[in-house]
């Protein structure tokens, strides 16, 4: 039921081969129109309705930035639950190269469902799909989004609103961080319904002598005019 068979279509319409080429360079790359502007409007619209949430957090409170989002509850809507299912096995042989040349052992199945269940295994089984809203003067801190242990280490984000005529500023912002070098920024454009990929924590990097470890952040600029909402896909579950 979750199996949304227009996305399929929109995800392969991007060039696939050049998107994971991005990524492993630069620990992120965007797969333009995944999601349509009326379904963009649509997830958006959730964000104030009374139920399908687990818990609403603004920013200020806890010094992430400014701005608020909700953590949706499981089940999760059909059209966030199909992104989950369908972008994962995209990223799985990424995800499982990158540990390997990290030196780290777990290796991710190749079906979301199998690694929600080891998440669960190790304590983890609150959802972490979550909405994001920004008015005016809003911003996203630099941070990770780890949850415990089990980690996967690339995410999605899916820009609901429309640059061209929602929102000014608000530009995505990834930083990455290199042993003993000064850290670089890269800020991601994207359009609406465009999803951008992202390294979570750490990915490799290559080197003279093999790989080493690149240490990411990601967040949101301050948002100048209008509304800026977001889907956040994070892949483990939280604890
Ligand atoms: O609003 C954004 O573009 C970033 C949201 C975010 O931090 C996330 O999806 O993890
Ligand atoms: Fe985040």
């Amino acid at each position: 039921m979750s199996k949304n068979s227009a996305l399929a279509p929109r995800i392969a319409a991007n060039d696939i081969d050049t998107f994971l080429h991005n990524l492993d360079e630069m620990g992120s790359a965007v797969l333009s129109g995944i999601l349509t502007p009326p379904e963009c409007r649509a997830v958006t619209a959730l964000y104030d309705q009374g139920t399908g949430f687990r818990s609403h957090i603004r920013m200020q409170r806890h010094g992430f930035g400014k701005g608020e989002y909700k953590y949706f509850a499981y089940p999760l809507p059909p059209l966030v639950q199909a992104l989950r299912e369908m972008i994962y096995p995209l990223l799985v042989p990424t995800a499982n190269a990158w540990q390997e040349h990290m030196g780290l052992e777990t290796q991710f199945p190749v079906a979301h469902k199998d690694y929600l269940e080891l998440c669960a295994k190790a304590g983890q089984t609150k959802p972490t799909p979550l909405l994001l809203r920004y008015g005016p003067g809003d911003y996203n801190c630099l941070h990770q989004d780890v949850y415990g242990e089990m980690l996967f280490p690339l995410q999605a984000a899916v820009l609901l609103s429309d640059p061209e005529t929602d929102f000014s500023g608000g530009e995505f912002v990834l930083t990455e961080q290199r042993p003993r070098m000064q850290s670089r920024a890269e800020v991601v454009s994207l359009q609406q319904g465009d999803a951008v990929v992202f390294s979570v924590r750490n990915r490799p990097a290559r080197g003279t002598r093999g790989f080493y470890r690149v240490n990411m952040r990601h967040g949101v600029s301050r948002v100048r005019e209008g509304s800026r909402h977001t889907l956040g896909v994070i892949f483990h579950d939280a604890a």
